[in-house]
């Protein structure tokens, strides 16, 4: 468990100290991908370097298991970072290194020299990140996407218990995007590591988190789980994010509503609801009559759901509406 504690950050310009994190308490449990999502400038890149004493906190605790890592010593700090990797939206790696010597470098930096050793675990990583035939490459010669895989694979070098990622895929393409959100998954699975990622896009948090926190102008103004925080997103700035990420629910709907008939709703189904005939059972018992206006089959990581905006017509709407929700479908009214 990761466990921020009443934990504030300010930064010191020009004899003032200008805050950039609020005081806030988050608990990021073992084992999960937790996502920190904010615009530009809201403390996200703050907030995840906070883990490793990148940055350190103003006040507060911050305990990574049982251990306090602000009143760690320098040697004790070295060691306990060691367990925690990173990879960045730029990818930071050694230009003049080969793909193999980049991932060996941190394993060297932990104290080990044995060759046949390091090369055994450069092997491994290589593999892990589907990059075996690139081992003599230099970073010049590889893709965005292959850049970041070489970045994973030295994030992993020392078998941590947490990766954190800053904006790891803000650089790369729709598609490499998905293929390095992929094997983030992956990772999470097999591996069993807890891993943090920063991001400004919702969609990158709907593929691989499990949690995540909303931050806005340095303060948590929502968490919980993504299926949660996405289907029924509460603050203004996490509406935003998630119509980001839907981008027909922008696209001028709230004005056709006022010209279509009927009661506006939209249904939410998650899990086995997404793929039971519930809706045609519903109507056909209640004789309502339904348009459907928009809609959305997808996933929440691993959790299907789907979406439907309709116009509801008839004498037993509300009689549906009910028989719906008893059904485990979430059902909001968007207009009348
Ligand atoms: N080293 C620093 N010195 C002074 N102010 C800083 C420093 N680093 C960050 N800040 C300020 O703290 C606030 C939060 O910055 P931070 O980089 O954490 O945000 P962010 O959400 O990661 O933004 P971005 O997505 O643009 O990287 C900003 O107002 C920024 O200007």
């Amino acid at each position: 468990m990761i466990r921020f504690i009443d934990v504030h950050k300010s930064y010191r310009v020009e004899g003032k100290d200008i805050p950039a994190l609020e005081p806030f308490s988050l608990d990021i449990k073992d084992g999960e991908v937790f996502g920190i999502i904010g615009h530009s400038g809201a403390g996200k890149s703050t907030l995840i370097r906070l883990i490793n004493l990148l940055e350190r906190p103003s006040g507060g605790k911050i305990l990574i298991g049982d251990t306090e890592i602000t009143t760690l010593s320098d040697e004790a700090l070295r060691v306990a970072r060691q367990r925690i990797g990173m990879i960045f939206q730029h990818f930071n790696l050694l230009s003049s290194q080969t793909v193999a010597e980049n991932i060996a470098f941190p394993i060297r930096l932990a104290g080990n020299q044995e060759a046949g050793t390091i090369r055994a675990r450069v092997d491994e990583l290589l593999q892990r990140v589907g990059l075996t035939a690139h081992a003599s490459k230099y970073p010049s010669q590889l893709s965005g996407g292959q850049k970041q895989r070489v970045g994973i694979a030295r994030a992993l070098a020392n078998h941590p218990s947490i990766l954190l990622c800053d904006e790891a895929t803000s650089a790369l393409d729709p598609q490499t995007t998905a293929s390095v959100l992929d094997l983030l998954a992956e990772i999470n699975r097999e591996l069993k590591l807890t891993i943090v990622l920063i991001t400004h896009e919702m969609d990158v948090v709907r593929r691989v988190c499990d949690r995540v926190a909303v931050l806005d102008a340095g303060r948590i103004v929502e968490h919980g789980a993504v299926a949660d925080v996405f289907l029924h997103p509460r603050h203004a700035t996490t509406r935003r994010f998630v119509s980001e990420a839907l981008p027909e629910e922008n696209s001028g709907e709230q004005t056709i509503y006022k010209h279509v008939p009927g009661r506006i709703m939209r249904l939410s189904f998650r899990g086995e609801a997404t793929w039971s005939p519930t809706l045609g059972r519903v109507t056909r018992e209640t004789g309502v009559d339904f348009n459907i206006l928009a809609g959305r089959i997808d996933r929440i990581k691993d959790l299907p759901y789907g979406q439907l905006t309709l116009a509801m017509q008839g004498e037993n709407v509300d009689t549906a509406l009910r028989a719906l929700r008893e059904a485990g479908i979430e059902v909001e009214e968007l207009a009348r």
